[in-house]
């Protein structure tokens, strides 16, 4: 099962080294983070990353390696933006001689860069953006400007104190004429002394949610007062600017100018189970060692993991991030074979990708927060203990949601994707993730067939259901929008229902991949068998949350609802045996949970008063503060209220 959940063997054995290298390192221990200030906090980061970027070359590390390694530091920093998404928007957006030049220096870390698009002003809408580049061809450089306030470029990671370049996003001008955003190499600092370079004003945008996690990375505000760069610092494999000013855009879609985009949300989907995996391991461990009521005679209470209702709250979240896992692995794959064809400046997946990865971060992302949360309700009032693990992994985790394309946005981007595969149903069959909308007849006539809770039991009836959900829900918005005379009023009022369908779809997607999985990867029995009930109830927890849908589709009718309901009540008792065994396959180590809930030993109570008196207002029996303003109002016997 560890391998079915790292993906292979190999994968298994680094991050199972990396993991172990990470634990076993007194320097990346996490304990303490949250007593820390925030410079200290800050300070610490940078010492753990340099000791990290020290480790990487002394090991020599594979680039895979070093990914497990950052991984397992936990630790929001300068390096994410760095390696996650500098150096792969110069590979992706850079020209030949732009890589040539750039890369060796980011791969060596002589220069470390950050990702800087979203401004105070406007963050999703990315043809908004104010900064400008105005091209001078006196000179042959652009001079990068902030006319505005909400101009500031905001929230960059890295940026406001460690990065020395940032790929900056800003709106390229030529003559008095707008030529589209476009991404520039721009130095922020001395490579001598750090110090901001003229004309530069760089800062950190303040304390965010949750004090030891997103606060170890420092998110910046930078201003430009007309800077000059070299117009060979304009990233030009998509557009490019001629010394005489001649603005040419290359026969590749403008969009690929948001790639890097596209690159990190598929890997924040594969980033969703690995937190929710965590959470859920956390809480599963926890409900098993926690006993309350049910004692009989004298003997011991009932473990709540025993309960119905909590494994209704727990094992579909289990479940969750094994379905998140296998779609990761699935949209990586998409992404590698969208980024071979665009070598061979093949568009025609590029749309799919760009939905697949818009709808499934967001679709993951979501469920993973609110899991994380759950997760931390699961565990009663301890889970609202730092020492739980689950407060500072919810806090390093939620703005997933907003970051990369904020949730409903990304949904809408979905949305725009299967509009338009319905309006070309007539002439264009649609292939991929949007097959099953070929087969719009069968599956609008067509209603479920299921009579028995164990008819449930079908991977062929499950996706028959999601299929025709999704056909039914996004046909519909098809056939609404084509009542509006103006389109894009038609989609803004119905924008809703669109998004609704757009979740329906990615669901879907997930169901199917969950069942592919099975079906073509997974060898042998018992772990297949025991994957088998996880994938029915991840399918049947969705089909029960949202059954409006199905009921209102017409595709359910209320009894066959219900009796899904009852397969998934039966199904949790198949999960409960070898809930611990599920949450060990993911190898997650004591270190790496940072949660004495969670602890693999499940040796909590001594564990948790034990990390009670490590807290700092436990140094002295009478802390400061009271003889001064405690005491007084002890002693002054006051009766003014009439008590
Ligand atoms: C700290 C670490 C914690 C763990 C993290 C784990 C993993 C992550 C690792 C590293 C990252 C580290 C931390 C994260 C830091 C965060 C960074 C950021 O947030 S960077 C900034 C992110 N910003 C966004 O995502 C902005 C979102 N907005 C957009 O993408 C675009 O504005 C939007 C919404 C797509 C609209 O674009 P626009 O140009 O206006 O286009 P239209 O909507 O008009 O669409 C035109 C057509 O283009 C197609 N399209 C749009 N985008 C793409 C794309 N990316 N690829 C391909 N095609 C695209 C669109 O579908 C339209 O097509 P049709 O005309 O309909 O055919
Ligand atoms: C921790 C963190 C790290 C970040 N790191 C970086 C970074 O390194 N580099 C970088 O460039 N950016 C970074 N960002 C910024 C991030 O990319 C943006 O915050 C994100 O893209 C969301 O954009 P926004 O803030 O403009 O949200 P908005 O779009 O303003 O969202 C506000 C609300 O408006 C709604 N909305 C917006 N447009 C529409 C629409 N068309 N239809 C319906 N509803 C709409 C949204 O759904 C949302 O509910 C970071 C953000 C965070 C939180």
């Amino acid at each position: 099962m560890k391998v079915a959940w790292a993906g292979s063997r190999e994968a298994f054995q680094v991050s199972d080294r990396m993991a172990k290298l990470v634990a076993n390192d007194p320097v990346f221990e996490k304990f303490s983070k949250p007593m820390l200030g925030r410079k200290e906090l800050f300070k610490n980061t940078l010492r753990k990353a340099a000791y990290a970027w020290k480790l990487i070359n002394d090991l020599r590390l594979t680039e895979e390696e070093a990914k497990w390694l950052r991984h397992y530091i936990d630790e929001p920093n300068y390096t994410d933006l760095h390696w996650e998404m500098f150096v792969p928007a110069i590979e992706g957006q850079g020209t030949k001689e732009q890589k040539k030049k750039w890369l060796p220096l980011a791969q060596t870390m002589q220069i470390i860069g950050t990702y800087a698009q979203t401004e105070l002003g406007h963050g999703s809408n990315v043809q908004g953006l104010e900064t400008t580049a105005t091209f001078d061809r006196q000179t042959d450089e652009f001079v990068m400007h902030s006319p505005t306030l909400t101009s500031s470029k905001w929230w960059p990671g890295g940026m406001a104190k460690v990065a020395t370049h940032a790929i900056v996003y800003a709106r390229l001008i030529i003559d008095g004429l707008f030529h589209g955003v476009h991404g520039f190499i721009v130095q922020l600092r001395s490579l001598e002394d750090h110090s901001p370079l003229p004309g530069l004003t760089l800062g950190d945008i303040g304390m965010k949610f949750g004090h030891g996690t997103y606060n170890t990375m420092d998110n910046g505000v930078l201003r430009f007062d007309h800077v000059r760069i070299p117009r060979n610092q304009m990233l030009m494999r998509v557009s490019q600017v001629t010394k005489e000013g001649k603005y040419a855009q290359s026969d590749v879609p403008r969009q690929l100018l948001y790639g890097t985009m596209v690159s990190v949300r598929q890997t924040i989907v594969a980033d969703a189970s690995k937190a929710l995996s965590r959470a859920v391991c956390i809480a599963t461990r926890y409900s098993v060692v926690r006993r309350q009521f049910g004692s009989r005679n004298g003997g011991p209470e009932t473990q709540v993991i025993d309960y119905k209702t909590q494994q209704s709250r727990l094992f579909p979240l289990l479940a969750s991030a094994y379905a998140f896992r296998f779609v990761g692995e699935w949209l990586k794959s998409l992404y590698i074979d969208v980024k071979q064809r665009l070598e061979a400046n093949d568009f025609s997946t590029l749309p799919e990708t760009h939905a697949c990865t818009a709808g499934l971060k967001a679709l993951t992302t979501a469920a993973t927060a609110d899991g994380i949360e759950e997760c931390r309700k699961l565990c009663g009032g301890h889970g609202y203990l730092i020492s739980s693990g689950l407060p500072e992994l919810f806090a390093f985790y939620v703005p997933a949601c907003s970051y990369e394309g904020e949730n409903v946005v990304m949904m809408l981007q979905v949305a725009r994707f299967l509009v338009k595969t319905v309006s070309n149903l007539g002439y264009k069959q649609p292939v991929g993730t949007a097959a099953y909308l070929g087969r719009v007849t069968p599956l609008l006539q067509n209603n479920c067939a299921v009579q028995t809770a164990e008819d449930w039991l079908n991977p062929d009836a499950i996706l028959e259901a999601f299929e025709a959900r999704a056909a039914r829900m996004v046909i519909g918005c098809g056939e609404r929008l084509a009542m509006f005379e103006n389109p894009e009023e038609g989609f803004a009022e119905l924008s809703i229902d669109l998004v609704e369908a757009s979740l329906a779809h990615c669901q879907l997607i997930t169901v199917s991949v969950f069942i592919q999985k099975l079906n073509h990867e997974i060898p042998g029995n018992g772990v297949k068998r025991s994957l088998e009930v996880l994938c029915y109830v991840y399918a049947l927890f969705l089909l029960h949350k949202h059954q409006g849908d199905f009921l209102a589709t017409g595709y359910l009718t209320p009894k066959q609802a219900s009796l899904a309901n009852e397969q998934l009540r039966t199904l949790y008792s198949k999960v409960r045996p070898n809930a611990i065994a599920f949450v060990d396959s993911f190898n997650h180590m004591d270190h790496y949970l940072c949660s004495v809930l969670g602890r693999y030993d499940g040796n909590v109570y001594p564990k948790l008063y034990e990390a009670a008196w490590k807290d700092p207002l436990n140094d002295s029996d009478i802390v400061d503060g009271i003889q001064q303003y405690v005491q007084p109002i002890l002693k002054q016997k006051l009766h003014y209220a009439k008590l």
